[in-house]
């Protein structure tokens, strides 16, 4: 499947600098702010940009390397927090209710699915195969999964939505991302595979050891992004990356959570580099590897809070930061408005 992505026009870049340039602050005093100003006013339009109808999705999955013992928890875990995150209790509904985010589930291939109308079903399977014995998943059912996160997008796009923010929930996807950011980087599997839901030492060496093997195994199927994704993925990961794709393609800003959707947005650049700027990077979580993804895609993260948890819970936070980036640019009085004299 392929994506057709434009980069957000800068034709209107001096007219933004400038009225960044033209408020009551010393020159930059915003810091980060207004490099997301900036961003967003090139992506939403200069005049007024205002974030409209944001949506947060959970893609969920499950993963057949869990069998391995690289998690603190069973996969029957991922069902227990879908159902949380329907009854508005996990941490990610907390802070989206905070931001005034709704929350929309997305079964992208869960083991023991969820029987609510509310998530949308997109399920490839019943969990993807251990990537240390087989690919994760077909190349067609890796197609599928694009295609359904296009339809998704522009269903959001048709009701207006301009930003979304992203999460996901998968026993072991930490495992599936490692492998994933190996891979796609070169870099060392020490350096790409950490904690995750906080195992122990001898556990760690396990995942990791799983982690070479499915490199090993796979060695030849590794060199371009989309077999990539099919071989070492996850559904739900598939369903991010569709996601973030079809989402700059319809001209969206995408808040990009924690470890495993900046994972998937470096593999959604490495098939499409445009996308990237549409792209804003939420948090730096603990999880090792993260630093590294971020460097990777030379993104600067809006939070650092030693997150390790996912789901979208520091997408839901980062977002109150891009309504104070919009606030200050669209109403934040200038020098001349407010007789302010340097
Ligand atoms: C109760 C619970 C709630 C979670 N919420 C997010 N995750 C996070 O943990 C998983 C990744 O870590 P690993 O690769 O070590 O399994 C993902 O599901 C992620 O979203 C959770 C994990 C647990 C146990
Ligand atoms: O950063 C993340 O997304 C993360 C880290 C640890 C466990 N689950 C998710």
């Amino acid at each position: 499947m392929s994506f057709t992505i434009s980069l957000p026009s800068d034709a209107h870049d001096a007219l933004i600098q400038a009225r960044i340039d033209s408020k009551t602050k010393p020159p930059g005093a915003l810091g980060m702010l207004e490099r997301l100003a900036l961003q967003a006013a090139r992506a939403l339009g200069p005049e007024q940009p205002r974030v409209e109808r944001p949506r947060l999705l959970v893609f969920a999955g499950d993963h057949g390397v869990s069998d391995e013992g690289v998690s603190i928890a069973p996969s029957i875990v991922t069902t227990q927090m879908v159902s949380n995150f329907l009854a508005g209790g996990a941490s990610v509904n907390v802070f989206a209710r905070q931001a005034g985010l709704p929350v929309t589930v997305v079964d992208c291939g869960i083991r023991v699915p969820v029987e609510d109308e509310r998530i949308i079903n997109h399920r490839l399977g019943a969990g993807t195969a251990a990537i240390h014995l087989a690919p994760a998943m077909s190349e067609a059912a890796m197609q599928e999964g694009l295609a359904n996160s296009r339809r998704l997008i522009g269903t959001l796009k048709a009701e207006g939505t301009n930003v979304i923010a992203l999460g996901e929930m998968g026993i072991a996807n930490t495992t599936a991302s490692s492998a994933l950011l190996a891979a796609l980087t070169g870099a060392p599997v020490s350096d790409c595979t950490g904690r995750g839901t906080g195992i122990d030492a001898p556990t760690l060496l396990r995942k990791k050891a799983v982690i070479r093997q499915a490199l090993q195994r796979h060695q030849t199927a590794l060199d371009q992004p989309e077999t990539l994704l099919a071989t070492l993925g996850g559904f739900e990961i598939v369903g991010l990356v569709g996601a973030i794709l079809a989402a700059a393609e319809a001209g969206m800003l995408v808040l990009i959570d924690g470890f495993i959707v900046t994972v998937a947005a470096a593999v959604a650049c490495a098939m499409v580099p445009q996308a990237r700027a549409w792209l804003i990077f939420s948090h730096c979580s603990d999880e090792r590897g993260h630093q590294l993804a971020l460097d990777w895609l030379e993104a600067e993260p809006l939070l650092s809070l030693g997150l390790r948890i996912g789901e979208g819970s520091g997408a839901a936070l980062a977002l109150p930061l891009l309504h104070a980036a919009l606030a200050f640019y669209n109403d934040m009085a200038t020098f001349e408005q407010a007789g302010v004299t340097v």
